[in-house]
């Protein structure tokens, strides 16, 4: 959907002690990955544990729109019926992913080698982010895009009629381009090679395999080398979508912050190419131990256990870890508010072309609460007060950033007066419980006007 109706400005007033058991909902990459490759098998495709935020359930609504029939079976269980690798139908009307990068970007890959034309469009945040990015391969495999002004949506793509498969050193550290790009691969004949310089998240590359595709990863001297067979066969899969621990890093960076706290976050994906945050905090002297470390379906999961940490410390995060914790650095910047010492954030460009420029949504807001922020184009420092220190007592612009307006939730919880935002709305795009799974925590975040 485009746009998020009425605006709902919400205050967190800061609480006692926040503790429980937080069951955050599925992972949101995972979720687009599993209705799309879904939407690109023969036959049925079982999901469970899908997250159900806004993102996501536009996403499911383009892949209807290609042709594909997916069903919501209540709790969580979904089906995919599939049209096949290259069937994916003409849709009648644009498509609108709503707010969600990952969901117009993926879906314009894999469409973008069938002989159809599509427009996409999303919100003002979503029509306002580059997909230049995307449409440069995307014209390599023989897809020709027109869109507005700077590569911005809305934007029409006319897919390639006889699509040549393609070799891509991809520029920025980006598994949104990787991923369109070995989408766009398996409708092209020969193999696709994308070359990633520095590693990011790798659900498309275990997922492909997990779906029969025929795909190695080679690690070089030259970066990650992927090579996708294309045309392949994908067999239809049962998926369990393990939590998001992007959704996890509220509950824990709370516990954290607020004295008292005790939380226990089940069943965690620590996928390497994910868990980046869990470590910082642990450097940052976080009170966070992994319980009951397993693997299931291939990947590490664990109970994440967070306390109070009464004596955290601000430190440099390495840059290379960047991408392993892209989008958990807003709340990242709230825990460093509450820290001793600087916490030095480099090589984080990406951050602003997200939802909203992240370092600068989260600069102004943290600035006004009376925390000190210096920033350049591609680094941030916080510097930190301290527990109780914190004053907040101020309104923040959630820009239409799910990201930005969970942060400043989660800061109210321990400044010394509340912190408001001026739209909690977004917030349903990625994790839709989120009040009420912090408010059964102990966090007392209003709705004004409720
Ligand atoms: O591939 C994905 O599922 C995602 C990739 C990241 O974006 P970029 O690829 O733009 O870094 C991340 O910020 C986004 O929330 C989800
Ligand atoms: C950046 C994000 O999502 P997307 O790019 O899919 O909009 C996010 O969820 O933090």
């Amino acid at each position: 959907m485009s746009g998020h109706g009425t605006p709902i400005p919400m205050i967190s007033h800061p609480c006692g002690p926040l503790v429980g058991e937080a069951h955050v909902p599925g992972d949101k990459s995972i979720s687009h990955r599993s209705l799309i490759l879904g939407a690109m098998c023969i036959g049925e495709t079982r999901i469970t544990g899908l997250l159900e935020g806004e993102d996501v359930l536009d996403t499911a609504k383009a892949m209807q729109a290609f042709g594909a029939t997916v069903t919501n079976h209540g709790d969580g269980g979904w089906t995919v019926s599939g049209v096949g690798v290259g069937g994916f139908a003409e849709p009648d009307h644009v498509i609108d992913c709503g707010n969600s990068g990952t969901g117009v970007r993926l879906i314009m890959g894999a469409a973008a080698t069938s002989p159809i034309t599509v427009t996409y469009t999303g919100d003002a945040s979503l029509n306002g982010r580059p997909m230049g990015r995307v449409t440069d391969p995307l014209a390599l495999f023989g897809a020709q895009a027109v869109g507005r002004a700077g590569g911005r949506l809305p934007m029409t793509i006319v897919g390639a009629r006889a699509p040549v498969p393609v070799r891509y050193v991809v520029p920025v550290p980006s598994a949104q381009v990787k991923s369109a790009v070995l989408l766009a691969g398996l409708n092209a004949p020969g193999q696709t090679v994308v070359i990633e310089k520095e590693a990011t998240r790798d659900h498309t590359e275990r997922m492909l395999q997990g779906f029969g595709a025929t795909l190695s990863v080679e690690e070089t001297d030259e970066g990650r080398v992927i090579t996708l067979d294309g045309q392949p066969e994908l067999v239809p899969q049962t998926i369990i979508v393990p939590r998001d621990p992007s959704s996890a890093a509220f509950p824990v960076c709370a516990a954290i912050i607020t004295p008292g706290s005790d939380v226990l976050v089940p069943n965690i994906g620590l996928n390497p190419t994910r868990a980046g945050l869990f470590t910082t905090l642990q450097e940052m002297g976080a009170d966070l131990v992994y319980e009951n470390m397993r693997e299931e379906g291939g990947e590490p999961v664990a109970d994440l256990r967070a306390r109070f940490s009464p004596d955290l410390k601000g430190i440099a995060v390495p840059p290379a870890r960047a991408a392993s914790m892209i989008d958990e650095y807003p709340v990242l910047s709230v825990v460093a508010a509450f820290a001793a010492g600087v916490t030095d954030m480099q090589g984080v460009k990406e951050l602003r072309v997200k939802e909203s420029d992240r370092i600068d949504a989260m600069a102004k807001g943290l600035r006004a609460a009376g925390v000190t922020v210096d920033e350049g184009p591609d680094w941030w420092k916080i510097t930190g007060l301290g527990h109780g220190k914190v004053p907040g007592g101020v309104t923040v612009a959630s820009q239409l950033d799910h990201r930005i307006a969970m942060a400043f939730m989660v800061m109210g919880m321990a400044t010394q007066k509340p912190m408001r935002i001026d739209d909690g709305s977004p917030i349903a795009t990625s994790f839709p419980i989120f009040e009420d799974l912090m408010g059964q925590l102990g966090a007392q975040i209003v709705r004004e006007n409720a």
